[in-house]
């Protein structure tokens, strides 16, 4: 019997994007909610329960709602909202965070996907962090540009719709001007940091692609490391991971530029390490698609792992 996967809430950003993702997957049996009957919970419901594996692309009050649907039923769970994301019954869904994470998501019924953010910011401190190079003190800062699509049906309405009630026509903000965001908590967490880094997000008129920065100082690392130990630490974590690639020194000392939408309608990952052989900074950048490694691409890899598929 083939497996059956419903996607609650696949008439939205994240849910059509995995959709699509699965749209030719002739081992899976996909359950399917009509767009008009999207918010009727009995159906919802129904399907949540009949499901192998439901993977929810619901804001977060829906996505605990619908957790409690599934409370007593056997069906297990990818939920791609905050909800759930530093909740100790629930694993990360980042399979790259360290060795044996994969397994875990594989063995897992409750898997929270991470956030877009998050996604780049953790592939960058985490390997610094197990390797004994960033102590949990350091004072992290986390500097982002995402494409509009990150802000789901009501950002891109606004971004894309000149008559909009609520039109937005900047071509690049900053948000999140409070320094409170719903990401902070994973980042701190799986970060291992003290504190909860200082997060400066941005939105750039495109619609998918993103930049995570976060620069450090070389000198309040542990041993003083060099730009190439850095980057050695980020290559040796990555080393046989297909999605997260470091790309090689030579490659990012020829660049001039990084481009946001670089991996956009891709699940990859790009980690840079940039800046001058001997100096005493560096800039550890990821570039992905927020919906593709930030989200949707993600699920698919997550669900693949509970699959037994990889
Ligand atoms: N967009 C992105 O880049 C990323 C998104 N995520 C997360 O994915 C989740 C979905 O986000 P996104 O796809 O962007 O959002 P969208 O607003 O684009 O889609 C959400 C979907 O959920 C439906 N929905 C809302 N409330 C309910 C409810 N109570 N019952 C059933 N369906 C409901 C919406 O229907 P309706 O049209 O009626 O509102 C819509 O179809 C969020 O938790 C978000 O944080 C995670 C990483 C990145
Ligand atoms: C551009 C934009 O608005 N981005 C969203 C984050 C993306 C998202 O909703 O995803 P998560 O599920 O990962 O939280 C925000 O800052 O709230």
């Amino acid at each position: 019997m083939k497996p059956k996967i419903f996607i609650d809430g696949e008439h939205g950003t994240t849910g059509l994007q995995i959709r699509t993702r699965l749209a030719g997957r002739t081992d899976l049996e996909i359950l399917s909610i009509p767009e008009e009957e999207r918010r009727n919970k009995d159906l919802r419901a129904d399907l949540l329960r009949s499901a192998d594996i439901a993977i929810l692309c619901l804001p977060d009050d829906a996505s605990r709602e619908a957790v409690i649907l599934l409370e007593g039923h056997a069906t297990r769970i990818i939920d791609t909202s905050t909800a759930h994301r530093t909740h100790s019954n629930w694993v990360y869904g980042f399979a790259e965070l360290e060795a044996l994470q994969a397994q875990r998501i594989r063995e897992a019924r409750l898997v929270a996907n991470p956030g877009c953010y998050p996604t780049g910011a953790i592939s960058l401190i985490r390997p610094l962090r197990d390797a004994g190079l960033m102590g949990g003190d350091y004072p992290v800062t986390v500097n982002a540009v995402s494409g509009y699509t990150g802000g789901g049906k009501q950002m891109i309405a606004q971004m894309e719709e000149v008559n909009h009630p609520e039109h937005m026509k900047e071509n690049n903000f900053l948000y999140g001007l409070t320094l409170k965001h719903k990401h902070q908590p994973e980042m701190q967490v799986y970060g291992k940091l003290d504190q909860a880094p200082i997060f400066a997000p941005s939105v750039g008129r495109f619609p998918q692609g993103m930049i995570v920065q976060v620069p450090v100082y070389l000198d309040l690392l542990k041993g003083k490391p060099t730009l190439a130990d850095v980057h050695k630490e980020l290559t040796a974590h990555y080393s046989g991971q297909k999605i997260v690639r470091v790309v090689p020194l030579e490659e990012s000392a020829a660049l001039a530029r990084v481009d946001a939408e670089m991996l956009a309608d891709t699940d990859g990952m790009n980690l840079y390490v940039f800046g001058t052989e001997g100096g005493k900074q560096v800039n550890l950048v990821a570039v992905l698609d927020n919906l593709g490694k930030g989200a949707s691409g993600a699920a698919v890899q997550n669900m693949n792992l509970m699959l037994g598929l990889s």
